[in-house]
């Protein structure tokens, strides 16, 4: 259902589009992709076994990378939201956002090859600062857990 909107990450402008992790415009990238739903926010993504850590689960910077990337698009979505910018009504989102700090805690072994489910939740808004809570899991089961502090950029 949600997949009928756009992705934040498909609002971002054309020459700000080519992020390893979430840019549209990056054929040899992930091209992660967020929605928001809600008041929270989600993103899927399905590793092949070149991320491999072990045989079996997932690398840890491939996780990261995905936090880092659902992070910022849940924050930008997020202040869009707190300023009452419609996302559905904008071609471009206004608001961009990159990402000061990031914290992962690996939990359990993320497994290769299941479909990863990103979950955001906004924690606070303090100026340009936007601290987003984030899981990451597999059928169901937490594997990593993401905080990251982004920020808003200035014109
Ligand atoms: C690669 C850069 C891209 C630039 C242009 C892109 C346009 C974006 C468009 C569409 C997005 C699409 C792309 C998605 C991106 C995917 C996610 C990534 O991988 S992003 C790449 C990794 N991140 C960086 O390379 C940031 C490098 N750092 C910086 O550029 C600056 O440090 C920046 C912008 C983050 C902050 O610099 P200040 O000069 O604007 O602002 P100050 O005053 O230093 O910080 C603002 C507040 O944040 C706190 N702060 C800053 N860094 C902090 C930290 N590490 N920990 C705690 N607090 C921190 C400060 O203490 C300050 O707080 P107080 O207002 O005083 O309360």
């Amino acid at each position: 259902m949600h997949h009928k909107r756009k992705a934040i990450q498909d609002l971002y402008p054309d020459e700000l589009a080519h992020c390893y992790g979430c840019g549209k415009n990056n054929p040899d990238g992930h091209q992660l992709k967020t929605y928001l739903m809600g008041d929270e926010t989600i993103a899927h993504f399905t590793p092949d076994e070149k991320f491999t850590a072990i045989p079996g689960s997932v690398y840890g910077g491939l996780v990261a990378s995905l936090l880092d990337c659902h992070g910022t698009g849940s924050a930008a979505a997020f202040a869009c939201l707190a300023e009452n910018i419609d996302l559905e009504n904008v071609a471009i989102i206004p608001i961009r956002c990159v990402t000061a700090s990031l914290k992962v805690d690996f939990k359990v072994p993320t497994p290769m090859g299941k479909k990863l489910e990103l979950k955001g939740k906004l924690r606070s808004i303090e100026g340009r600062k936007i601290l987003v809570d984030m899981t990451l899991s597999a059928e169901g089961i937490v594997c990593a857990t993401g905080e990251i502090l982004a920020i808003k950029l200035k014109d």
